[in-house]
């Protein structure tokens, strides 16, 4: 390689949050759409040390909450001809997202060789896999009898968080840069993703774990065509050229408004669908036209969404904290009795309710043509169960690419008793679905304090 560099190393923590795509699901893997994902408040975590008892030049990570393996060792070393850092797996079974993650990171930093062997420790909140029930609280951290690939996962985009925490961990302990790495890390991080997956998808996972909740719109998929093939000659200055480009995409941050809150239903025995994508874009190219109205008319009702979602903020704004709460409550107990000066905020809800229910509405009408379950039955029976019963829920949808795995719903999280989340329980539990603790949050990822983690390395 032409210039390469031993690194010291910094023992550093960070964790990156999972998502939900609640509007703009296959339309945002067109970069003329637009997507709207929520950050969650499930996170995954990498906690790097120095460690004593490895090899030169090796990498151990532990994801100690697995029973089998649960730990891989690589060991790096310099390639010939500038074709980046070559990365050894030593053992543990294929893990394509750290394995990525760590080649493209080092090779990016010009590092060949370590000062002192590493260690990372992934530690991943408990709603990202189906928990075991329990009658006490499940510790912050739980322990599965399972491994990783066995695990039954609630579709919170583990590989996204862990590729951004995991890219933002080893990245701040090997590299002394002070600078504002974060578009950096956002451009690593896509790439080890999409290479890992073999695949590049929208990137609005990886968006979210790093920006937190935002507008998504994607970069072309050629911005990464170049880099997509690690170890040949040449990989380390084109990887480097493309990190550091200005890349064409948008994440423009949002929120909630006031009092919303987004809750994650994980339907049991639910299994993923990665057929649906394939299906829906062979039907959105086999009819021209017709698809292209239908993806308008979606995108139209997105954009409505996210114009409700700024509008109840900017009138929710304007009121005080009392009065909001209390038309929010009105409108929870009898959406037609309008108390004076609440109009405004009411149509705001209103707004919101009705969108959702259009957007659902679309994405059926999509599933049905295109002739992939986009919608299934037994999930508008769910999404309409909670319409019905649960007055605060605005509405929800079958998030992401839909099928079978979730659910998410928008509701009004201003009962006086907390009785929401009971209600919630109670209809998802009887349709075989788990209301997940997660709730939406605006951050991306973050440094956390390394003493945090005692007890669970
Ligand atoms: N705690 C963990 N420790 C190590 N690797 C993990 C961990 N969690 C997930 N992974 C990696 O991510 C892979 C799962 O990625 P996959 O894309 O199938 O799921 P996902 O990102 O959760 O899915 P979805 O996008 O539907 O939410 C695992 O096979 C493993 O390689
Ligand atoms: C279908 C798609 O638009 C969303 C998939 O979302 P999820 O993994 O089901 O949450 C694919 C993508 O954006 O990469």
């Amino acid at each position: 390689m032409s210039t390469t560099a031993t690194a010291t190393v910094t023992p550093t923590a960070a964790s990156a949050p999972g998502k939900v795509l609640l509007a703009g699901g296959y339309l945002v893997l067109d970069p003329a759409y637009t997507g709207l994902v929520f950050a969650l408040s499930a996170r995954i975590h990498c906690v790097s040390s120095v460690n004593p008892d490895g090899q030169a030049d090796t990498i151990t990570v532990r994801s100690p909450q697995f029973t089998k393996e649960q730990e891989w060792v690589y060991r790096i070393s310099g390639t010939e001809s500038d074709a980046g850092t070559a990365v050894e797996q030593l053992s543990g079974s294929p893990n394509p997202f750290i394995q990525k993650a760590i080649l493209y990171i080092l090779t990016y930093l010009s590092i060949t060789t370590l000062h002192s062997p590493l260690k990372i420790t992934i530690l991943a909140d408990n709603d990202y896999y189906s928990q075991p029930p329990t009658t006490t609280r499940h510790p912050r951290f739980n322990n599965l009898p399972t491994t990783i690939r066995d695990a039954n996962k609630t579709g919170l985009g583990s590989s996204a968080a862990l590729t951004t925490s995991f890219t933002g961990c080893l990245f701040h302990t090997l590299s002394s840069s002070s600078s504002n790495v974060t578009e950096t890390i956002h451009n690593l991080a896509q790439a080890a993703h999409c290479s890992a997956q073999g695949k590049v998808g929208s990137g609005f996972d990886v968006a979210a774990a790093v920006w937190g909740s935002c507008i998504y719109r994607r970069f072309p998929a050629a911005t990464l065509s170049s880099i997509l093939e690690s170890g040949t000659p040449g990989f380390a200055k084109r990887l480097k050229s493309v990190v550091d480009a200005r890349w064409e995409y948008e994440a423009r941050k949002t929120t909630v408004p006031r009092g919303f809150r987004v809750v994650m239903g994980d339907v049991r025995g639910g299994s993923a669908t990665p057929g649906m994508v394939k299906t829906v874009l062979r039907w959105r190219e086999e009819n021209g036209e017709k698809a292209k109205e239908r993806w308008d008319a979606i995108h139209a009702l997105n954009m409505e969404l996210i114009g409700w979602f700024e509008e109840t903020r900017r009138v929710g704004e304007h009121m005080g904290e009392e009065e909001y709460v209390k038309a929010a409550r009105e409108y929870v107990k009898d959406r037609d009795s309008l108390a004076g000066g609440m109009e405004e905020i009411f149509r705001c809800f209103e707004k919101v309710a009705e969108t959702l229910g259009k957007i659902r509405e679309q994405m059926r009408g999509m599933g049905e043509e295109a002739g992939a379950g986009i919608e299934p039955p037994a999930q508008t029976e769910l999404l309409d169960k909670h319409k019905e019963e649960v007055k605060s829920v605005l509405g929800g949808v079958v998030p992401g690419a839909g099928g079978h795995d979730a659910v998410a719903l928008v509701l009004l999280d201003v009962d006086e008793e907390g009785r929401v989340e009971e209600e919630v329980k109670r209809v998802m539990s009887g349709h075989s679905c788990t209301m997940l603790e997660t709730r939406e949050e605006m951050e991306g990822i973050r440094e956390e304090e390394v003493k945090g983690y005692e007890g669970y390395l």
